[in-house]
């Protein structure tokens, strides 16, 4: 028995193939991607086995290349997960707004509570439902579940969730919800099992394309970066993160449409905007560019001033965990935080830092740092596949 997990976005459709033991999800046997899913993209589908190598295979898109990847995953699942029965599909939806606070099996209805949503998260939520509607379509009678990106969130207490804004507005819904969630609950599930202070007060960092971070006590998700929608808090590969709404009114004045600032605020701003070169860590670190280092150095400072901003709602802090495609791979970036973080008495082991890479959690603080120090490689199909099995196959068996 097995339970796959997608996560559906614009150009982008990760899978991951999780078995189920006892009613519990282990460790994925096979996992990829498809890029190249945007018009005229080139169709790539790379997967691993685990413990096996990584493979590649351009593929022809067609006229409907999200259509062509399913078919090539179903085929992929025939000969490589064969000896797996899928029981659901997990999909990573990232806004569920103020309805949807747990994991639920979709239905119709559930799809039209979701779809309003979509101008709140532009990059993701369509992409999200048509992922839902395509695997219904292709995998028909096959259970599938919407796992919510602001689910982990529900527990902000009023005095974080509500914007300064008149009554009427935050009756409507017009409220902070939080980003990231599948993430955050896995990387606090992992600092549990590891024996870190994820009980105390704690910082978890998801920096990716998508960037975040979220401040825990006891348990629960108490302050957030990210917002109403997925553009707010930090800066991002190609979102600009918190920006004076002054700069909106300005922008309107000067004739500037919905769709392209939209387009601004989502596609052009952040590393990408900033360097003028590209959204990619990886790229702007090799390059020897002074808007490449500007780049770097705002996604940096704006890091170190939410962790402070977040520390203060927290009281203080006893743990900081990085993870996300940058937080677990970037050596540089967690080496700068703490630096500037050092008034906190946080204090890295250079050593372990640097042999941190993304492949296993661990521990990156020196032995005399008051705050402990995780790099954690995230996994949100794991939290969705768990749920999908709560959810689906545990009450079929009773
Ligand atoms: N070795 C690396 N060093 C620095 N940054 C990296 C490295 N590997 C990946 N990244 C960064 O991670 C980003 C992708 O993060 P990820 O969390 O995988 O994104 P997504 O939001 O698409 O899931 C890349 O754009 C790149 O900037
Ligand atoms: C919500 C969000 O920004 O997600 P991602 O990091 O996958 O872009
Ligand atoms: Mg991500």
């Amino acid at each position: 028995m097995g339970i796959l997990a997608v996560n559906a976005g614009s150009s982008t459709l990760k899978f991951a193939v999780y078995p189920l033991r006892d009613g519990v999800v282990q460790s994925a046997l096979l996992s990829g991607s498809f890029e190249g899913l945007e018009p005229q993209g080139q169709l790539r589908l790379g997967w691993a086995k685990a413990g096996g190598r990584a493979q590649q295979r351009e593929l022809a898109a067609g006229a409907d290349p999200f259509a062509q990847a399913l078919v090539s995953l179903s085929e992929l699942l025939e000969t490589e997960g064969a000896a797996l029965r899928i029981e659901a599909v997990a999909h990573r939806v990232v806004h569920g707004g103020a309805q949807y606070r747990q994991s639920v099996l979709v239905t119709p209805q559930v799809l039209k509570d979701l779809q309003p949503l979509c101008p709140l998260a532009p990059l993701h939520q369509p992409h999200n439902l048509d992922g839902i509607r395509a695997f219904m379509r292709v995998l028909p009678g096959l259970p599938q579940v919407a796992c919510f990106d602001t689910a982990f969130h529900a527990s902000l207490p009023e005095v974080e969730y509500s914007f300064a804004l008149p009554k009427s507005l935050r009756d409507e819904g017009v409220r902070r919800y939080g980003f990231h969630g599948l993430s955050y609950q896995f990387i606090q599930g992992e600092l549990r099992r590891l024996g870190a202070h994820s009980e105390g007060r704690l910082v978890m960092a998801h920096l990716g394309n998508g960037s975040s971070l979220c401040a825990v006590s006891e348990g629960r998700s108490v302050a957030t970066t990210m917002g109403f929608s997925a553009v707010e808090g930090l800066m991002m590969g190609s979102r600009c993160g918190a920006l004076d709404a002054g700069v909106l009114l300005y922008l309107m004045e000067h004739g500037w449409t919905h769709d392209r600032i939209q387009k601004l605020l989502y596609k052009e701003s952040g590393l990408l905007g900033v360097s003028g070169l590209t959204a990619d860590m990886r790229r702007l670190r090799g390059s020897d560019s002074p808007e490449a280092q500007l780049a770097i150095d705002l996604y940096t400072h704006r890091v170190v001033r939410e962790t402070g901003a977040l520390t203060a709602c927290l009281g203080g802090l006893d743990a900081l965990a990085f993870s996300g495609g940058i937080g677990e791979h970037d050596v540089q970036l967690r080496a700068d935080v703490a630096a500037r973080l050092a008034w906190l008495g946080v204090r890295i082991d250079a050593q372990a830092n640097a042999r941190a890479t993304g492949t296993e959690a661990m521990a990156i603080h020196a032995s005399d740092s008051a705050v402990q120090l995780w790099v954690v490689p995230t996994d949100e199909g794991r939290v969705a596949a768990q749920d999908a099995a709560r959810l689906v196959v545990l009450p079929a068996n009773g």
